[in-house]
């Protein structure tokens, strides 16, 4: 069973992957210079009473400084209107209600957006149902219609303004934040959170919200010049707040513009620098963000447990089912199956994309990205029932029991939250240890699974680690509480070819020497061939053959299980030898073909196949459900590959 690779299992010294493209972030000289104009402006607004400027509304024919009309220059910098008053004056003055409308709002609006929106993407289900309608039908109201009847009722007043415009920005905020919620939601670290006990309340201030805070920010930047660019519009129709604004000064030079052109255009430049200064300020905030995010696509899981004993958990899953109830109809993901696995043996669960190997891990957890889903038969966990059990015991048992290490280790670690409070965290909820104390373990787990210079990493965020060292973390928080079980969901798939060997020989020497039971989901079977010591392969939602790993390569039964491994590369066959591949594609679990499942794409299949569901055949050691099982006494086996 063992893997042939030469890197030695968790030791310090392990030759560990290169150290991480960390993104240097620089934010460029556009966006500091967007920043100094915004900073001159929010000068300009607050000092605009001490600062030796004309009085904007002084008339230059009376006080014989500024001409009608006159031209910028060293009198006058931005020339004067058409009433003689010094347009700078005028310009500066300008700027306190655009930043004072645009600032409130902001901050009322985007408050407001942002709470619907997390609460909705959070809770999903009725209450994000609900809240969509709403948010489409407030997008879809003809805000003008609204603007020109509340301004007739209550006048045009700075607060009339700021509650109007406030309004009328929560359901761009809700709907913004909603999506982001959806996504980060699905995050294995809020799974974790959740397995940890924590409320849902809980996860909503100390998961999401830090996480939504940049990209938040970066759309309020965006969000504020478009309360400019209203209230500019609104002044040019007529309908102006009462005071001087921008916009109130374009409208008054317009009338002049093919003969005074600066008395217009001025203005406009001006509230055009500021629309763009914003604009890139929130660029460069969403860059900040993008990093993070573009990288981040994997993820983990935490666990943990107070055992006092060293009895490992094992896990017995029994005619499970789990449907996901969807618009387009309802997804048989998982069909009944059942498995179990010992301490101390890894199971691999195989199949193509599509097959149901997530969903099979995901139904012994509980955890979907779908609000709606069923699940019945049985999964039980060192003895837990994981259905039925009242739900403080379900959620003890996955913060204690179960470790789990995910595709993208990303995706999997809060990216806002320093590495050593996601290791350390799970260890003070479970086993009630001190931050000390749990300190010292997580350094010892980091040199574990071998991450050179623990203590630097500890300090470190997600983003500063290359994928092979965020695995890693991931596997050293999975295993923070000395689970009996791991679920690994294609744990290299996301990495780099040169580091992949090395975590699945880290991650299997680590199952073999603390006893613990594994289901390993892949689709590459030379990874189970090397890992495993018994496979269950999966098509359509079903197990179609179980067996020992070493039986199943030589004599593998089901039909489907003869075409995977024929698909697969073989080092022993002639260097130019062609893959066979599988004609066509899974069915979709909605409605899946009557009979075997994999009739339709079976070459060996007569009428009985379509019609007939085969029976389990074989024999507890090794089972197949297949009508004319494969008589291959030797199928040539995989071999790992190096180099795709
Ligand atoms: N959110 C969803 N909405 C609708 N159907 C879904 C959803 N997630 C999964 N499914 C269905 O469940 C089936 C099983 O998906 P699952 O992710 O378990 O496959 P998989 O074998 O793990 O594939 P992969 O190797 O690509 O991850 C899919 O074919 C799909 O039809």
């Amino acid at each position: 069973m063992a893997a042939s690779t030469g890197t030695e299992i968790g030791s310090p010294g392990t030759p560990v992957d290169q150290r991480p493209k960390a993104p240097r972030r620089s934010l460029g000289v556009v966006f500091y210079l967007s920043a100094s104009w915004i900073a001159l402006l929010v000068f300009f607004a607050l000092f605009r009473d001490l600062l030796p400027l004309r009085d904007p509304e002084a008339l230059g024919i009376r006080t014989r400084e500024v001409m009608a009309f006159e031209g910028p220059g060293l009198n006058a910098w931005f020339g004067g209107d058409g009433s003689g008053r010094d347009l700078f004056a005028r310009v500066v003055q300008g700027a306190r209600p655009a930043l004072i409308l645009g600032l409130t709002v902001t901050i009322c609006g985007g408050l407001l957006g942002t709470m619907v929106g997390i609460t909705a993407g959070y809770l999903k289900g009725k209450v994000d149902a609900v809240t969509s309608i709403l948010i489409d039908i407030a997008l879809a109201f003809p805000g003008l219609v609204l603007l020109i009847a509340v301004r007739a009722t209550f006048g045009n007043s700075m607060t009339v303004f700021i509650v109007l415009f406030s309004l009328t920005s929560i359901p761009a905020y809700a709907r913004i934040v909603r999506g982001a919620t959806f996504a980060l939601a699905e995050r294995e670290f809020v799974d974790a959170a959740s397995g940890m006990g924590a409320t849902k309340r809980r996860i909503l201030v100390r998961e999401l919200a830090p996480n939504i805070a940049l990209p938040v920010l970066s759309f309020a930047f965006i969000g504020f010049a478009l309360v400019i660019v209203a209230e500019g519009g609104l002044a040019f129709i007529g309908l102006s707040l009462d005071q001087v604004t921008w916009g109130q000064l374009i409208a008054e030079g317009a009338g002049d513009i093919s003969n005074h052109g600066h008395v217009a255009l001025i203005p406009s430049t001006v509230m055009f620098l500021t629309i763009l200064a914003f604009n890139l300020v929130g660029d460069g905030l969403r860059s900040l963000w993008a990093p993070r995010e573009v990288a981040t696509q994997r993820r983990l899981r935490v666990a943990g447990e107070h055992r006092s004993s060293t009895t490992s958990a094992a896990l017995h899953v029994a005619d499970l089912h789990t449907t996901l109830h969807t618009p387009a109809g309802d997804v048989r993901a998982v069909d009944g199956v059942s498995l179990s696995v010992q301490p101390g043996e890894a199971l691999g669960v195989v199949g193509e994309s599509g097959s149901g190997k997530t969903m099979v891990l995901r139904s012994i957890v509980g955890a979907f990205a779908l609000a709606d889903v069923t699940r019945s038969g049985t999964v039980e966990v060192d003895g837990v029932d994981m259905l039925r059990s009242a739900p403080d015991e379900i959620k003890h048992a996955l913060g204690t029991k179960i470790g789990m290490v995910s595709q993208n280790p990303l995706t999997a670690l809060n990216p806002v939250r320093r590495i050593e409070t996601q290791i350390v965290e799970p260890m003070m909820v479970h086993r009630d240890m001190t931050r000390a104390a749990a300190r010292e373990r997580a350094l010892d787990l980091l040199r574990q699974v071998g991450i050179p210079a623990p203590e630097r990493r500890l300090r470190e965020y997600p983003h500063q680690l290359s994928g092979g060292m965020r695995q890693r973390v991931t596997i050293a928080i999975a295993l923070a509480n000395e689970p009996g079980l791991l679920l690994a969901d294609e744990p290299t798939t996301a990495l780099d070819v040169t580091v992949q060997d090395q975590i699945l020989t880290l991650l299997s020497g680590l199952q073999r020497e603390r006893n613990m039971a594994m289901v390993l989901v892949t689709h590459d079977l030379a990874v189970v061939k090397g890992f495993t010591d018994r496979v269950a392969i999966v098509y359509a939602g079903e197990v179609i053959e179980s067996g020992p790993t070493d039986e199943i390569f030589v004599d593998p039964k089901h039909r489907y299980t003869v075409a995977l491994m024929q698909s697969m590369p073989n080092l022993e066959l002639p260097s130019h030898s062609a893959l066979t591949t599988i004609e066509g594609r899974p069915p979709s679990l909605i409605d899946p073909p009557a009979g075997c499942r994999f009739s339709p794409r079976c070459s060996a299949a007569q009428d009985i196949c379509s019609t007939e569901a085969p029976v389990r055949s074989g024999d507890d050691h090794h089972w197949f459900r297949c009508h004319f099982p494969a008589d291959v006494t030797q199928v040539a086996a995989p071999t790992r590959r190096e180099d795709d």
